[in-house]
């Protein structure tokens, strides 16, 4: 039965290492606060993390679209969260904050759908933003203009131009949720076992994008009301759909603000600016700063008004902001090795007195 939801030999293969006698694989549905829907090869559980998880965390914080090994509670149809399985690809971003924290908002997805509305929501300042997510997360990115009901042909020529200039060779589809349009091609993308996540702000027609493709009401389906741990009712959405046809969907919240979080390794950003990356590759010096050196082909480029002021302010924004999650990781990591030596060093202090 996981096989609808996208289980395969290989995951199977990394289950068989760290599976324990009681333990049950599935993969997490929804998510709230404080528990988890997982469904399991027993059906649908609801499931929470080990007490201790929050002061020692022994694997990945569980997310949408995770596989995750369960331990049934003895005779209930529910269980504790165990372990992470390695993700073959997750989309984080940065929870917008004092401090730098990562979110993983999908994980184990194929296609990042980076959704957007051909009207006021439209900035392809933006798109540049979720593109570097969607290239790090290790999943394929495919652009979903929504809305397309709402603009004339000569809009749609230019928002056209304009996404091509940024988003090379990513494919780009304008849907519409009144006429229909492209409904049918978004559906065939999604083969059966193949995984996608929808991203975007919020109001962009998500969710009524994910009725159109289940092709009935999805809230008759999909809404669930349950007692919430402390017994009151809620009512949630699956984040994690099954289609018709085969494949699965995560509809994931809209975010009002989408910060960067830098992956280990971080290509995103070159693969999201290759024309201005391309530059840089044709800068005389190796180290060029882009500023008063003579033979700067970003300069030049500038000059000549092949790369934009724009694209390329955009570019030194994005690159800072990278750089400052970085930084911020860095500090922490060196935070937590000081502290760690602290309690060592008091610990064996404390064992010396005591001798
Ligand atoms: N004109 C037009 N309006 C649409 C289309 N799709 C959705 N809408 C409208 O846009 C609004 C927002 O749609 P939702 O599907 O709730 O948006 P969402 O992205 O799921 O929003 P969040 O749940 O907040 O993330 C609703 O009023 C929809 O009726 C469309 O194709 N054309
Ligand atoms: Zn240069």
């Amino acid at each position: 039965m996981l096989e609808q939801f996208g289980w395969d030999s290989e995951l199977q293969q990394e289950w068989n290492t760290i599976k324990t006698e009681n333990g049950v694989i599935g993969r997490l549905i929804t998510q709230s606060r404080d528990w988890s829907k997982v469904m399991t090869e027993k059906g649908e559980w609801l499931c929470t993390l080990p007490g201790s998880y929050h002061y020692a965390p022994t694997f990945d914080y569980p997310a949408v679209g995770d596989w995750v090994g369960v331990e049934q509670l003895p005779g209930e149809e529910r269980g504790i969260i165990r372990h992470t399985i390695k993700r073959s690809s997750v989309f984080k971003r940065n929870t917008a904050g004092i401090e730098t924290k990562a979110q993983v908002i999908a994980a184990n997805i194929h296609f990042a759908f980076l959704v957007m509305s051909c009207n006021e929501d439209f900035n392809i300042r933006r798109l540049e933003r979720y593109l570097i997510a969607a290239w790090d997360s290790g999943s394929k990115p495919i652009i979903l203009l929504t809305k397309s009901d709402l603009i004339d042909e000569s809009k749609r020529l230019e928002m056209e131009i304009e996404i091509d200039q940024i988003a090379f060779g990513v494919p780009l589809y304008f849907v519409s949720n009144e006429t229909g349009e492209n409904i049918a091609a978004v559906s065939s993308l999604l083969q059966p076992n193949l995984t996608a996540a929808l991203l975007g702000s919020s109001g962009v027609g998500k969710s009524t994008l994910v009725n159109s493709l289940l092709n009935t009401d999805r809230m008759k389906i999909n809404t669930i009301r349950e007692d919430d741990s402390k017994g009151k009712h809620t009512t949630t959405h699956r984040e994690l759909i099954l289609l018709p046809e085969g494949g699965i969907l995560i509809d994931t919240p809209g975010m009002r603000e989408f910060q960067l979080w830098k992956q280990e390794n971080s290509t995103g950003l070159a693969e999201s600016f290759t024309d201005v990356d391309q530059l840089i590759f044709n800068c005389r010096f190796n180290d060029c700063r882009h500023d008063t050196e003579p033979g700067c082909a970003v300069k030049g480029a500038l000059s000549e008004g092949t790369l934009t002021q724009d694209r390329y302010n955009s570019y030194l924004k994005l690159q800072k902001e990278l750089a400052y999650v970085e930084r911020k990781e860095n500090e922490k990591v060196m935070r937590q090795e000081k502290d760690k030596w602290k309690s060592i060093s008091k610990a064996s202090k404390q064992a010396y007195k005591n001798r």
